[in-house]
Formats: structure tokens, C-alpha cells, sequence
């Protein structure tokens, strides 16, 4: 490989002649061989983009840097954002917990590439400083949690929300399909009253709405941006104005709704933001689990399991047993929700970490995050198209179970009373009888009497529609 030298403050380092990094970055890829799959996203790398490029509009607009120097910055991260560079960020997520290296990482490629861009070579003195320009204003202390904040929002509002609204949408049609199917309901896993596929299925639309505006709700925080607040807070070393302003242009330019943080040292020392809206994403992926968990269950057998509705085949089970099929949709959308559950653990521990004005767990948190939003998305789309817009039920084995059931017993407690049926229900299971039989043979009613009084579809409650 060939090399060319870097300096920083430190001295100079070696790092590969192809690449526009510099020595800081060199240093960091040296000195943090951990975990080398995970690197730092790129859409972090894009949040930091989008705040270079406001920080150059900004710092020209109130008068501390060139025009030439603005349009050099903003030309290349104009570039990162167009995909150009993606292997100039090679950084891994455990590295500094301010994330300086990967803010010093996006100064050095922007410095070098402009130095490109203006005819230069390497070795001239620079067009466009990585400290004194590319990272004016700012410090990474600011920079990290606004880039932090940039990519989670959007990776929610882009990915996350849609993914889970098609779901919802999903298994409200498939509620409104079958609301009329009535089938027996289970509580502790046992047979309970009837009740329709309908209205199970309601039930996790209600979720999935309560997990979108749970999520919704967290978007006001995660649109607070911490750039201004430089070092520790005070906003030391940027011109009058320059918070709001730039807050403005990451909003123009990213096209969301971003605002300067109320309070920047509260945006610097705390990431309660990320914590309160992984907590939404977790409560999304209990809900998720549980949907998942229902449907596996529902769809278990085909012989020898409660087999009351049909999931999509899509690949065969098993290697070694032929014709199998498995609810394939279901595992990786529960597994999903372990990551997310598992991750939030990380994001919370990650949260109680800010040390007087520093948080220094921000990389671990933003990547958590970042991989539970998308995970969140993709499943969600992933099983609506291979599962959830298949389902249908399996209307002979439903009422298989709902004619067996011994707790339609249930409708008789306001004629005969709780005893007298529990005492049916006992006789029935004890000689594995069905209920109507029993209750004639036990004198409590006639054959007439228990058909007008026992009808699952007169069962299901005043929740008839949802
Ligand atoms: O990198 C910076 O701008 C500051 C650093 O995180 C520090 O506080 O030491």
C-alpha cells in the first residue's frame, strides 16, 4: 500500500495515499481495533453532512468565514450526501465517547477533498483548515449529538414510522376481513369465551396505533439540536446568532423540522432524548413480539397444533424433514425484538452516563439506536409482505375447537348460574363429553333451551366492531 504523511498536533502519521482522511482519523483506526464490523453508520456520517455544510452557511453569513471556504465545505458535503466518499469513514463505534474522532474524521476528508477540488496538492498549506475551518463554531461535543439526532430522526420518520404503519394497515384489513369469523379466545393459554378473529386482531391494531403515537410523541425532543453549545455548553467560540441560525439551515437543508436545544447543556450532558424515544421503540417491539408470538401460535401444526389460521409457506423448514413449513416471518420479527430490547438496555445504561458536561457514551447509543429503528422498519415491511397479508383462517379447524370448547359454558351462568355450569363443564371434561349432553343428562335444561341459550356468535360482547 502506498502512504503519505499527515501532521497533526501530535506529529505526523502515515495513512494510506488513496484515501483523503488524515492523521487524526489514522490515529483512531490505530488505536481502537475493536469490533471492526461496526462501524460508525453512515447515516451519522450524513447527519454530520448536513451540519458541516449549515455550520459553513452560517459561519459566512455572520462573517467568519470566506465564501470560497463555504462553497469548498458544502461542495463536499454535498458529496458525502450523494454516497461519494463512504469509504473515507472508517471508524468503529468504540472509539472516544464524545465521538471526536469521528468528528475529526469528517473534518479531515472535507479539508483534504477541498484541497483537491481547489487544484492543490497534499503537501500545500491548507485551502480549507480542518479545525479552524471545516469544525469552526463547533466542537464535537455539539457536533456528535446534533449528527446523533439528525440520523435518528430521519432513519424514524422515514424508515421506522412507514414500516410499522403498513402493518397496522395490514391487520386492520385483515380485522375488517374477519369480523365475523368467531373462534374460541384463550386466556392463560386456556380455552376461554369466544370472541372473533375480528376483534383479536383489533387488538394489535390498537397496539401498533399506540406505538406510532408513542413514538410521534418523541419527536419534538429528537428535533432539538445541540449545535451551538460547543465545548461544554456556553456556545464559547461561535458569533452572535450562530445556534439559531444553523439550526434553521439543518432544517432547509435536511427538510425537517429541527430547532436550536432548548438548553445546550441539558442537549450535551444528557441524551434523554434517545432514551425516551428507544423507549417507544421498545414499547413497539413488546407489541411486536406479542403480534408475532399470537400469530406463530395460531398458525402452529398443522396436525398437532391450534392450526386456526393459514401463514404463507414461503421456503421449505427443514433440512432434514420433508414438506415442513415454519412460521419463518414470525422468528425474525421476535428476534428483532430481542436486539431492540437488548439494545435499549445498552441505550439506558449509555443515558445514565453523562459525567457533569459530557455525555461520553454517544456513539453506543446512537448505533443502538440507529440498528432498532431499522430493524423495527424492515421487519415490520418484511412481515406484512411474507406473512401478515397472507393470513387467513382456518374456518374447519376454528370450529373444530369452538364446538369442543367447555367454556361457551360461560353463557349459562345468567340462566342456571355459576355453579350449575361449572358443574356441566367438570361432568363434560371428566367424561370427555360435550356440554350439551351433559347439561341435559345433569336435568338443568332441555336440548331446546341449550341451543337458544349456547351460541358462540351471540358470545362475542358489545366489542362486536372496532
Ligand atoms: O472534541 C471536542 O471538541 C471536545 C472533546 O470531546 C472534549 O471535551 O474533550
Amino acid at each position: 500500500m502506498e502512504y503519505r504523511i499527515e501532521k497533526d498536533t501530535m506529529g505526523e502519521v502515515q495513512v494510506p495515499a488513496d484515501k483523503y482522511w488524515g492523521a487524526q482519523t489514522e490515529r483512531s483506526r490505530n488505536n481502537f481495533k475493536i469490533g471492526a464490523e461496526a462501524s460508525m453508520p453512515l447515516e451519522i456520517v450524513h447527519g454530520f453532512a448536513y451540519l458541516k455544510k449549515a455550520a459553513a452557511h452560517t459561519n459566512h453569513e455572520l462573517g467568519v468565514l470566506s465564501q470560497e471556504k463555504r462553497d469548498l465545505i458544502s461542495k463536499v458535503c454535498d458529496e458525502i450526501l450523494e454516497n461519494q466518499h463512504n469509504d473515507q469513514f472508517p471508524l468503529v463505534v468504540w472509539q472516544t465517547g464524545s465521538g471526536t474522532q469521528s468528528n475529526m474524521n469528517v473534518n479531515e476528508v472535507v479539508s483534504n477533498r477541498s484541497q483537491i477540488l481547489a487544484g492543490k496538492t497534499y503537501d500545500d498549506e491548507k485551502v480549507v483548515h480542518p479545525n479552524d475551518d471545516v469544525n469552526k463554531s463547533q466542537s464535537s461535543n455539539d457536533t456528535f449529538p446534533t449528527g446523533m439526532h439528525i440520523a435518528c430522526y430521519k432513519m424514524v420518520v422515514e424508515n421506522t414510522i412507514p414500516g410499522i404503519e403498513k402493518l397496522r394497515d395490514t391487520l386492520q384489513e385483515k380485522s375488517t376481513a374477519f369480523e365475523k369469523v368467531v373462534k374460541i379466545g384463550r386466556t392463560h393459554l386456556m380455552d376461554a369465551t369466544p370472541l372473533t378473529i375480528g376483534q383479536e386482531f383489533s387488538g394489535y391494531v390498537s397496539q401498533l396505533n399506540h406505538g406510532i403515537k408513542a413514538l410521534k410523541n418523541t419527536l419534538d425532543h429528537l428535533s432539538e439540536i445541540a449545535l451551538g453549545g460547543t465545548a461544554v455548553g456556553t456556545g464559547i467560540n461561535t458569533p452572535d446568532g450562530y445556534a439559531e441560525l444553523v439550526a434553521e439551515k439543518i432544517a432547509d437543508f435536511s427538510g425537517l423540522p429541527f430547532r436550536t436545544a432548548e438548553n445546550k447543556f441539558e442537549a450535551l450532558a444528557a441524551h434523554d432524548a434517545i432514551v425516551e424515544s428507544h423507549g417507544a421503540l421498545k414499547q413497539i417491539a413488546v407489541s411486536l413480539n406479542k403480534i408475532g408470538n399470537d400469530i406463530r401460535l395460531l398458525a402452529s401444526g398443522p396436525r398437532s397444533g391450534i392450526g386456526e389460521i393459514i401463514i404463507p409457506a414461503n421456503e421449505p423448514g427443514s433440512s432434514i424433514m420433508p414438506g415442513k413449513v415454519n412460521p419463518t416471518q414470525a422468528e425474525a420479527l421476535t428476534m428483532v425484538c430481542a436486539q431492540v430490547m437488548g439494545n435499549d438496555v445498552a441505550i439506558t445504561v449509555g443515558g445514565t452516563q453523562g459525567h457533569y458536561e459530557l455525555n461520553v457514551f454517544k456513539p453506543v447509543m446512537a448505533a443502538n439506536f440507529l440498528q432498532s429503528a431499522r430493524l423495527i422498519g424492515d421487519a415490520c415491511v418484511s412481515f406484512t409482505d411474507n406473512c401478515a397479508v397472507g393470513i387467513e383462517p382456518n374456518y374447519e379447524r376454528i370450529k373444530e375447537h369452538l364446538d369442543n370448547s367447555l367454556m361457551l359454558v360461560t353463557a349459562l351462568n345468567t340462566k342456571i348460574g355459576y355453579e350449575k355450569a361449572a358443574k356441566i363443564a367438570k361432568t363434560a371434561h371428566e367424561n370427555g363429553t360435550k356440554l350439551k349432553e351433559e347439561a341435559i343428562n345433569l336435568g338443568f335444561m332441555t336440548a331446546e333451551e341449550f341451543d337458544e341459550w349456547v351460541k358462540p356468535e351471540d358470545m362475542i360482547g358489545s366489542m362486536k366492531k372496532q
